[in-house]
């Protein structure tokens, strides 16, 4: 809001104003963010906004979700990358890994292939790895030191979106495709895993003597999201608001377990096949984050809804 004749303090202070009213997020003008419809998000956070926390959950997805795509140059390791290590698994088996993950992974991201497509590929590929895994008797005691040995990284700002939550007591569900096991012990060392936070995923299941005989439960892969949404809805039930963040457009149907909602604002992270995808991102993802490493955009919505406060007095 350009005001030529009157003095700087008070056009600042015009212009802030005019933002509160019209509640106005400056950092959804960044390049790297896209959206269909942006007075709508900011409909969607202003109606979460006037709710307050007591209304609001986050459910996310993680890998390349709440961890880094790349670090330096370098693919930051999925949960199951983790486990790359010689300490769980022998040469071959690694070979054999990554051959599946050239294999199958282009076919996750391919912009050409229908979700319906892709399902049975992910399945044998999950399963592929699984049975792989269990061959090499991997043991629980070794996770700890696996973890901390691996190049994992949460995204820039991750302390702040735990802990604002945290201190709310927002639920944080994450949804993971990835090693349950693998992700909470991410988790754990980064110092984050607080006591709102709840885990969906394929968790290890050990013998007596700590060695991986099995995986429990159904298989989460990227695309039966929504299965695994329905099977544990109870997990998902009671805020009407959600905020959603994924980097699939299968992470869209982690919220189908849910009746009752009023509004769900979903962010998704676009971090490989730039051009091909960002139509169909865009038209499914409310918000889309075009190769951004961090958590700056949840984190700038999140302090919009739960402390509006605080971020209007900091400004003034
Ligand atoms: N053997 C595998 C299987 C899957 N991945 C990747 O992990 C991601 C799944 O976890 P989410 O937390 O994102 O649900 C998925 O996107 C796969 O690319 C893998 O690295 N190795």
């Amino acid at each position: 809001m350009q005001i030529p004749w009157i003095s700087t303090p008070i056009r600042s202070v015009l212009a802030i104003w005019h933002q509160f009213i019209k509640n106005e997020i400056p950092e959804l003008s960044k390049c790297s963010v896209l959206m269909r419809d942006r007075a709508r998000v900011e409909e969607t956070i202003y109606s979460m906004k006037r709710t307050g926390p007591s209304g609001l959950q986050v459910i996310s997805d993680f890998d390349m979700t709440l961890t880094r795509f790349s670090y330096k140059g370098q693919r930051v390791p999925t949960t199951h990358n983790i486990l790359d290590n010689r300490l769980l698994i022998d040469e071959d088996c690694e070979k054999k890994i990554k051959r599946l993950l050239n294999t199958y992974y282009p076919i996750e991201i391919d912009a050409q292939l229908s979700p319906e497509q892709k399902q049975p590929l992910m399945v044998e590929w999950w399963s592929k790895v699984h049975e792989l895994l269990i061959e090499q008797k991997i043991r629980k005691n070794m996770l700890e030191r696996v973890v901390r040995e691996s190049g994992s990284r949460l995204r820039e700002g991750y302390r702040e979106f735990f802990d604002l939550l945290s201190e709310l007591q927002v639920p944080l569900l994450i949804f993971s495709a990835g090693i349950g096991d693998v992700l909470e012990e991410v988790i754990r060392q980064n110092n984050v895993f607080h006591p709102n936070v709840n885990v969906i995923s394929n968790y290890m299941d050990f013998d007596a003597a700590g060695v991986l005989q099995a995986f429990k439960g159904q298989l989460i892969h990227t695309f039966n999201k929504r299965e695994g949404a329905l099977l544990h809805g109870a997990r998902l039930r009671g805020r009407p608001n959600v905020l959603l963040l994924g980097d699939s457009l299968g992470d869209l149907n982690m919220a189908d377990g849910l009746s009752n909602t009023e509004h769900i604002l979903t962010i998704g992270f676009l971090n490989d096949q730039v051009e091909e995808r960002k139509e169909s991102y865009v038209k499914s993802f409310d918000i889309v984050l075009v190769k951004d490493e961090t958590l700056e955009i949840p984190n700038v919505i999140l302090k919009n809804i739960l402390k509006p406060q605080v971020r209007w007095s900091k400004r003034l």
